[in-house]
This record gives structure tokens, C-alpha cells and sequence, in this order.
């Protein structure tokens, strides 16, 4: 429909064209507003201070996170700019940590729909739900099954408030038009019991389908999205480590797909590492690191390093005898035999270790946390790790904050400050005895999914590879300027994330045309085609 025939009380409760009290005396004539607005004609920035101050005024972070949600419903161009020019405030509402709280509240704050719902009971007819979606040229998904939600386990359709922020994310940090954004729910029961009794519980109540039950209805999806929505890149997210791994495999080399618990964190991390070379002096190639956790998020880490070790001219067997796994069990290794397929060809030839024997053994330069069990980094963790390293790196993964492997202060109390810390969800500013102050940084693929995202987008993707995510993560890390990286910081200022993730998508689009992957004729200039689909949020 022509958006200049949406008028009245229309065009007021339509969030995409809604202005509120910023609509000019001639846009109330000409779209019939009179009598529906107050008197007063103000500026956005009038309405931002209002917003920001009325938010303010909000007691918790999960009021907060209501606000926000309703400001989104009610006027998408305001939302936008409040958060995009106040992201380091805004993220830890909209995504990690509050997004958790949202989710395990989902059923009980809930005002409105946002994203679509596909349950199980609609198979067969996926695709003519699709069509029920009020945009028609949808380029991004971000899908989940709620099975697990950060690291809060089975959330079953409350998990819907993950691909809401994910999307909300890729226009807030690569300006990515929301009507090009669908966040999908695949709610195909819950196996949390607590959440099949809960009165208001918004899902299927039955136990989570399986099998080929299970995935003929996630590929009645993909197939149906291929056919409506043939340019949308599909992201995975979300979803438990084995489904993950399976969807993937079946999906990659055909489907424009990615999986941003294993490929996105992927590259978040290799970019850290990368960066903590600039402080420590040691040569990536010569690196050892050591994961505790060895699900989606950290094997997925593992693949990529293996890769990046592999393109600085190690051998392959040689990458792996650099990685080391430790899981509840202890020790990734041969002696094992409980060991899922993607843990396999990281199983070293060698007797079982705890975890601190196996930092002992292996004396690892790096230690990443991704198990979603927040205080499994205690102090004798850290102080091993500072026994082989005059500044170890450790990278606290797991979200939300309760789930965090350690806390900052922990990390640099324990380390007396020696510590090179990022975490998956933010800290505050440290302060340790002797008044040494330090930032951390969070390492969170927020810095990856929308860059590459964006790249895929304007380069018309058919596949995404593991290449991109190399690409992404190099980029990334050269955008760490050197005071950062003189403070100990390895991740750049968030405040920065619309030029990363324009970098990166640069990046990306340029390998794109380069490996003749792209389903459309190559642009003269890659950087307009990026500024000229900037979602443009000022009025
Ligand atoms: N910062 C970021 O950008 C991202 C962070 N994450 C976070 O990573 C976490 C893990 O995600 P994912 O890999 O998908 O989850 P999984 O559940 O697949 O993996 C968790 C892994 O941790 C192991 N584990 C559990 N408890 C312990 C313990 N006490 N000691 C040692 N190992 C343990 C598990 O072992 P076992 O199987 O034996 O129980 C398993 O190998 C989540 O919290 C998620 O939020 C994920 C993506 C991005
Ligand atoms: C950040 C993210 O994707 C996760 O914790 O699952
Ligand atoms: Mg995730």
C-alpha cells in the first residue's frame, strides 16, 4: 500500500511511519492528525530527551526493557535513534543480560507480537504463514527454538525475545531497515516443565518434537523461506548444541545460513585472541589455548582458530595439538567415550586431566569459558593461568551475567591486574586494591552477526563460509586502536559499532564478488550501495 494514503489515527499506530508529536503543522494537515496530537509541535531531539528521561525514571532493568519494547511498537525511527546513539546504555537492556530476564519473563510481560510465530501444529502450511508476515521483502531471519536460550537452558517459545533483540541489533549497529528483519519463533514444545504449567505460558504445552519429526518441520521452513522470501538470509541462533551442529551441516554449502552461537562467537573470539597479541607480544601462529565448554559456542570458536592457525601455515594436526577442550567430565581426549561428533577431532592422545591439571599440563596462553555455568573460572583457575603467563587472556563467554565464568573484579582481583578480560555480557569499570581502575571488554558476536549480515546482504550471498567469519574477525580485531589495547582492552568501543560493522560488511560483500558468490551483478562501489541501505532513523 502507498504509505502516503496511510492517514488518521492510521498513521499514528503504524511504529515505521508514526512521528507523534513531531509531525509538522503541514503533515497534520495533509494526513488528517489534528485533534488526535497534542497542540505542540516539537523536534526528535525534544522526544529524545523525553524518552531517555521517562526511561530513566523506569526502577528496573526489566521496566526498562518493557519501555523499550513498547517505544518500538509505538515509533520504530525514535526507538532506533535512542538506541543507536546510546548504545553502551541501551544494549545491556535490549540484549545481554536484561534480554535473559525478558525471556524467562516472556509469558508474563508480554503486550504485543513481534516476529512470527511458527508452531508445530502449522505443518504444511508454513509457507502461507509466511505470507501472513506484513513485509514482503524480508532479507534477514534470526530463528530459534528456544531450546537454548543464552545459557538459560530450555525456554521453549519464551525464547522469542532472542531473535527479537538479535534483529533489533542488526539496525542498530549496521542499519539494516527493520522491515527487512523477521525474528522467527519455532515453537515446537518445551521440555521445561515448569514453563508447560505456567498458566500463562504463550507455547505449544507439549514436550519438544524430535527426530524427523523435528527437523522435516525445520526444513518445511527453510524450504518455504527459500520460496518466499528468496534473498533472506537465514541466522540459526539459539538452538541446542547437537540440533546446531545438525542444521548447519544440512543447511550450509546450500542455504544462505549461518550460525551465530558457533560462526558469529567464532569470530568474536578469534578477534580477541588476535588483539591480545598486540599486548602480550606473542605470535598468533604460537598461541596455545584451552576452552572449558565444549558445546556450539566453544568447538565453534576451536574451528575457527584451527583455520586461522591453518592459514599462518600449520598443518591441521598440528592446529589441534594447540586446542584443548575440558568439559563437566574433564579433558577432551581419546580415552573417552562420551564424547559427541564435534568434539571428536579435538580429542587428544592423552590420560584424562582435570581442569586445572590439564592449564597445568598444557600451560595454555588463552583460557576461553563458554559452558553457561556462571563461577566456573574460581581463583585457583586464575592464579594457574597467571602461574604460566605474565598476562593470561581470559574470555568469560557465557550469558547472561549470572552465567558469566567469572566477574571482572574477580578476574583482575584474582590476577593482581594482570589478566587480559573480556566476558560475553558487560561489567562495569574495576577498580582493584592499589586503585588500579580497569574497562573491560565485552566479547559478544554482536560485533560480527550484523557486519557480516550487512555484507551478505549487499553482496547478494548465495552461501555464507566460514571465510567470511575469518574476514570479519580480522577486521574486527584491527579496529582495536593501540590506547585500548595499552589499557588491556581488546574489543573496540561499542560506541563505534555502526563503522565496525561497516567495515566488516565491506569486507565481506568484496570476498563475496571476489569468490563469484554473489546472485546478483557486482556494484561500481560497494561503499554506497552500504550507505545508500543505511536505515535512516532522524525525522
Ligand atoms: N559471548 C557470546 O557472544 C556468546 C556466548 N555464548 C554462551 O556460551 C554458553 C554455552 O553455549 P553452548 O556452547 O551453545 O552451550 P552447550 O550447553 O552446548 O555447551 C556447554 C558446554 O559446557 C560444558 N559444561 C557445563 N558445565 C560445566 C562445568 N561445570 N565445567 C566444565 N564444563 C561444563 C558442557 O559439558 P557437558 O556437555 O559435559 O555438560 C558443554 O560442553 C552459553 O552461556 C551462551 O550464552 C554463546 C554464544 C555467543
Ligand atoms: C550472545 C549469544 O548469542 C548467546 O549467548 O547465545
Ligand atoms: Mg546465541
Amino acid at each position: 500500500m502507498n504509505e502516503e494514503l496511510i492517514i488518521g489515527i492510521d498513521r499514528l499506530k503504524n511504529p515505521s511511519l508514526n512521528k507523534s508529536t513531531a509531525f509538522t503543522s503541514e503533515e497534520r494537515d495533509k494526513y488528517k492528525l489534528h485533534g488526535l496530537l497534542p497542540t505542540a509541535i516539537t523536534t526528535q531531539d525534544t522526544q529524545l530527551k523525553r524518552v531517555l528521561a521517562n526511561l530513566h525514571r523506569q526502577e528496573s532493568n526489566i521496566a526498562r526493557y518493557i519501555f523499550l519494547n513498547s517505544l518500538q511498537s509505538r515509533n520504530e525511527r525514535l526507538f532506533f535513534r535512542l538506541v543507536s546513539e546510546n548504545i553502551k546504555e541501551m544494549l545491556p537492556i535490549i540484549y545481554t543480560p536484561t534480554v535473559g530476564e525478558a525471556c524467562q519473563e516472556f509469558a508474563h510481560i508480554y503486550q504485543q507480537q513481534k516476529g512470527l510465530t511458527l508452531s508445530a501444529t502449522n505443518r504444511g502450511q508454513i509457507k502461507e504463514v509466511l505470507q501472513n508476515w506484513p513485509h514482503k521483502d524480508v532479507r534477514i531471519i534470526v530463528v530459534t527454538d528456544g531450546e537454548r536460550i543464552l545459557g538459560l537452558g530450555d525456554l521453549g517459545a519464551n525464547g522469542m525475545g532472542i531473535p527479537i533483540g538479535k534483529l533489533s541489533l542488526y539496525t542498530a549497529c549496521a542499519g539494516i531497515h527493520p522491515e527487512y528483519c523477521m525474528p522467527v519463533m519455532l515453537d515446537v514444545g518445551t521440555n521445561n516443565v515448569s514453563l508447560r504449567e505456567d498458566p500463562l505460558y504463550l507455547g505449544l504445552t507439549q514436550k519438544r518434537i524430535q527426530g524427523d519429526e523435528y527437523l522435516s518441520l525445520v526444513d518445511e521452513f527453510v524450504q518455504a523461506v527459500q520460496e518466499i522470501f528468496p534473498k533472506a538470509l537465514i541466522q540459526f541462533e539459539d538452538f541446542l548444541t547437537p540440533n546446531a551442529y545438525a542444521l548447519l551441516e544440512k543447511y550450509r554449502k546450500s542455504i544462505l545460513c549461518f550460525n551465530d552461537d558457533i560462526q558469529g562467537t567464532a569470530a568474536m573470539a578469534l578477534s580477541g585472541v588476535l588483539a591480545s597479541c598486540g599486548i602480550t607480544g606473542h605470535a598468533f601462529k604460537d598461541l596455545r589455548l584451552m576452552f572449558l565448554g565444549a558445546g556450539s559456542a566453544a568447538t565453534g570458536i576451536g574451528d575457527l582458530i584451527k583455520l586461522a592457525l591453518v592459514a599462518e601455515g600449520l598443518t591441521e594436526s598440528e592446529a589441534v595439538q594447540r586446542l584443548w577442550f575440558v568439559d563437566e567430565n574433564g579433558l577432551i581426549c581419546k580415552e573417552r567415550d562420551d564424547l559427541m561428533p564435534h568434539n571428536l577431532p579435538y580429542a587428544h592422545e592423552q590420560p584424562m586431566l582435570s581442569f586445572i591439571g590439564a592449564i597445568n599440563h598444557f600451560k595454555p596462553h588463552v583460557l576461553i569459558g563458554a559452558t553457561g555455568v556462571g563461577g566456573t573460572f574460581n581463583s585457583k583457575v586464575v592464579k594457574a593461568m597467571c602461574k604460566h603467563n605474565e598476562h593470561p587472556v581470559l574470555l568469560s563467554l557465557s550469558n547472561p551475567t549470572s552465567r558469566s565464568e567469572c566477574t571482572a573484579q574477580q578476574a583482575y582481583e584474582w590476577s593482581d591486574g594482570n589478566v587480559i578480560f573480556a566476558s560475553g555480557s558487560p561489567f562495569p569499570p574495576v577498580t582493584i586494591e592499589g586503585g588500579r581502575r580497569f574497562i573491560p571488554g565485552q566479547g559478544n558476536n554482536v560485533y560480527i552477526f550484523p557486519g557480516v549480515g550487512l555484507g551478505a546482504l549487499a553482496g547478494d550471498a548465495s552461501i555464507i563460509t566460514d571465510e567470511m567469519f575469518l574476514i570479519a574477525a580480522k577486521t574486527l580485531a584491527k579496529q582495536v586502536s593501540k590506547t585500548e589495547l595499552l589499557n588491556g582492552t581488546i574489543y573496540p568501543d561499542l560506541d563505534n559499532i555502526l563503522d565496525i560493522s561497516l567495515l566488516i560488511a565491506e569486507q565481506v560483500a568484496t570476498y563475496v564478488f571476489e569468490q563469484g558468490l554473489n546472485r546478483s551483478p557486482q556494484p561500481g562501489d560497494i561503499k554506497k550501495v552500504l550507505q545508500d541501505m543505511m536505515y535512516n532513523t532522524i525525522y
